[in-house]
């Protein structure tokens, strides 16, 4: 069975076709700068990459042009299931969902928890199910991977009535991604996942690191929103908490200015004056942009200083898993973030670590040192991986729907 796995971005869609059994995929693509001028549709189908411009065009807009594709394909009779990367779950979703009303109303509530993301989420679900009508729609949440957290972890030092009142508590993100390139960490050093203490580097737009003792989450550094810990593209991760005051009344900035600072200007962007892309810090860095330069510095030392910092949560550290496109393609932040943790026991292999870029995992540290691996993450195939759980009941570890509970959560539509 094909399973369309759509995960809707601020102003990206990116999306697969493929069977969550193989991993065999039909078609993946990715629709960016949505609503810009400058907006793109890139579509990877049977190795061959094809780029089209599509000026302003809306997520309904790339979504009817992602439906004539799958038709001249002769695929859309195809799709079984459409499953869907909704970022904010809150509490409620330590599991992926079969999507109806309740659900649609749970992901909703979430919005101010992810103003960027679940706005998002919500259209993909919403244009999915007016072209799927009769299909499932499954979610899975970025936040259920770290469900597992213990109250150390995800509390914090604030009155206590904005945990019971609001759910003031860390949540964590980038769960899908963290679970995989953990699963593929024990596969590379051939041992099993339930004895092995990870610490998990999601580094991409957005970046975040997970402690992960057999296979469950035990901290993670993004928090109540995406906003919280490492330096990102565009985001600040950890300030002082005092900030938006002091703006406030030094500046005379509302709210709204600072936390759309903060998630948009901020991070890489605002450290470098040029870029919160990694690649073109890099190579404006090799060039002397000072503010390049900076920007690449505070980030790999945030980065090692966090590292450190995770690793606590565990009983010992087994192996740091580098991945996302700048975990997986940067070998020169990947070396200078081990250069500054030899006291974990980190070495690199120089030419290990140059090796590895996209598509080629690897081991990067020396003989004898802690082992740092790099893993390519795949979200999509673990979102449909999720999805043919949930709606599988016979398969082990799955939940045991029946068909009157399939039809009672989609609304009839099962
Ligand atoms: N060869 C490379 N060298 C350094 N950084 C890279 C390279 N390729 C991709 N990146 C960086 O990866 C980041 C994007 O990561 P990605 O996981 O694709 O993003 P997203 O979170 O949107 O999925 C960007 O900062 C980009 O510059
Ligand atoms: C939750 C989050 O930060 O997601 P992304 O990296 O896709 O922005
Ligand atoms: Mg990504």
């Amino acid at each position: 069975m094909w399973t369309l796995v759509l995960n809707c971005g601020s102003s990206s869609v990116k999306f697969a076709l493929l069977q969550a059994e193989s991993g065999e995929t039909a078609l993946s693509g990715l629709a960016e700068r949505l609503g810009s001028p400058e907006a793109r549709l890139v579509l990877s189908q049977a190795g061959q990459k094809t780029e089209s411009a599509h000026p302003d065009a809306s997520y309904a807009e790339v979504f009817a042009l992602l439906l004539a594709e799958l038709e001249q394909l002769g695929l859309r009779e195809q799709v079984g299931v459409v499953a869907h990367r909704v970022v904010h779950g809150g509490e409620k979703f330590s599991a992926p969902a079969l999507i109806g009303p309740d659900v649609l109303e749970s992901i909703r509530a979430c919005i101010p928890l992810a103003p960027l993301h679940n706005p998002a989420n919500l259209a993909g679900i919403e244009a999915a199910q007016a072209s799927f009508p009769g299909l499932p729609q499954v979610a899975v949440f970025d936040t259920a991977f770290h469900q597992t957290l213990p109250p150390v972890a995800y509390r914090y030092a604030v009155p206590k009535e904005w945990y019971t009142e609001h759910g003031v508590r860390r949540y964590g993100f980038h769960g899908t991604s963290h679970a995989y390139v953990a699963q593929e960490a024990a596969r590379m050093l051939n041992r099993p996942l339930a004895e092995l203490h990870l610490v998990t580097a999601h580094l991409g737009n957005g970046c975040s690191l997970a402690a992960v003792s057999g296979g469950k989450s035990l901290d993670t550094s993004m928090g109540l929103t995406p906003l919280e810990g490492l330096v990102m593209g565009t985001r600040s991760g950890d300030v002082d908490p005092n900030l938006h005051d002091y703006l406030a009344r030094q500046a005379g900035l509302s709210l709204e200015v600072v936390t759309d600072a903060l998630n948009r200007r901020s991070g890489l962007t605002g450290l470098s004056g040029l870029s919160g892309d990694m690649r073109q810090l890099e190579e404006a860095a090799v060039q002397g942009h000072a503010g390049a330069t900076l920007a690449v510095e505070v980030f790999v030392y945030r980065l090692a200083k966090s590292i450190a910092a995770m690793s606590v949560a565990l009983p010992g550290l087994d192996a740091l898993v580098f991945t996302g496109g700048i975990g997986e393609n940067s070998a020169g932040v990947r070396a200078k973030v081990l250069n500054r943790l030899g006291l974990l026991g980190f070495a690199l292999d120089e030419a290990a670590n140059d090796a590895a870029v996209r598509g080629v995992a690897g081991q990067i540290g020396r003989p004898g040192s802690t082992p740092a691996l790099v893993v390519g993450t795949n979200e999509e195939l673990m979102i449909a991986r999720e999805a043919a759980r949930l709606l599988t009941p016979e398969r082990p570890g799955s939940q045991q729907l029946g068909s009157n509970t399939l039809r009672a959560v989609t609304g009839g539509l099962a």
